[in-house]
């Protein structure tokens, strides 16, 4: 079966995973979460088509009130409190019981963030080394970093006046958007765009985009550049 990343074949780039064995089993997923989760909706629901060779073994929210909690208990998935609330430090994990609990309650291989609004501390990032994602709603390295997340994203795109944003699937990182990129896609940005309309147009280039990059983590189709950039592969 011959196989292409997702742009034109290069002889520059190296040779995609030869996958001659049976496929890989499924994997198992942590999604991590702070509002209405659409993103984890969109991947839930790949992996219920069977998109995705993964299963959402548990979510993860620093908000166990929000949408996506809410998803996930309707699901039958259980749901963590990670951070724990600055007032009531019982009422959720620290760092140490939050990897206790993926690792050995959950044997979680994959954590992927969808809307989620705190930093993963480095101890997490650590021990899933290449094994975070995150989608961020514009081009990175642009329009990123601490204070960047939901509409404030959009607004200060659309008060920038660039004329493209798009999703960024990135690999996370200790610090807030710098991991190295796995894919983007983009989006047109019009000079009479509202902020809404602009967010509108970015989450559903997010919900196609985000379940193929976890489908390729899943599938062990994505390599690595000798210089750190990873290469997702797509099956022909
Ligand atoms: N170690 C990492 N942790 C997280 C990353 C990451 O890349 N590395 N990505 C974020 C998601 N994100 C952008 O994609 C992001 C989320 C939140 C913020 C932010 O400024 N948060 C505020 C708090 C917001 C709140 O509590 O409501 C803050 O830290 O002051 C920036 C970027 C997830 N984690
Ligand atoms: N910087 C992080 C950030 O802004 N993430 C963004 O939050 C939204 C969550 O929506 P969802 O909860 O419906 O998936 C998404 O647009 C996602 O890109």
């Amino acid at each position: 079966m011959r196989q292409q990343h997702l742009t034109a074949a290069s002889a520059a780039h190296p040779q995609p995973p030869q996958h001659s064995e049976p496929a890989p089993p499924s994997k198992r997923l942590a999604v991590f979460v702070s509002g209405g989760g659409s993103n984890f909706r969109a991947i839930h629901a790949a992996v219920q088509q069977g998109a995705i060779a993964g299963t959402v073994a548990v979510v993860v929210s620093n908000a166990p009130g929000c949408g996506g909690c809410d998803y996930a208990r309707q699901h039958g998935i259980p749901v963590l409190t990670y951070p724990a609330p600055k007032d009531d430090p019982s009422a959720g994990l620290g760092d140490d019981e939050l990897l206790q609990q993926l690792t050995e309650e959950f044997s979680v291989e994959l954590v992927v963030l969808a809307g989620y609004l705190k930093l993963i501390p480095s101890s997490l990032v650590r021990a899933f080394k290449r094994r975070i994602l995150n989608i961020h709603p514009a081009l990175l390295p642009a329009f990123g970093g601490k204070g960047y997340y939901g509409g404030k994203v959009h607004r200060a795109v659309v008060a920038s006046g660039v004329r493209f944003s798009g999703p960024t699937i990135h690999f996370v990182d200790e610090e807030y958007d710098t991991g190295p990129i796995l894919a983007q896609a983009i989006v047109p940005v019009y000079p009479t765009d509202r902020p809404e309309q602009l967010a509108a147009r970015v989450l559903k280039e997010e919900h196609r985009l985000y379940p193929l990059c976890v489908a390729a983590m899943c599938d062990d189709r994505v390599t690595w550049r000798e210089d750190g950039v990873p290469i997702m592969w797509t099956a022909h």
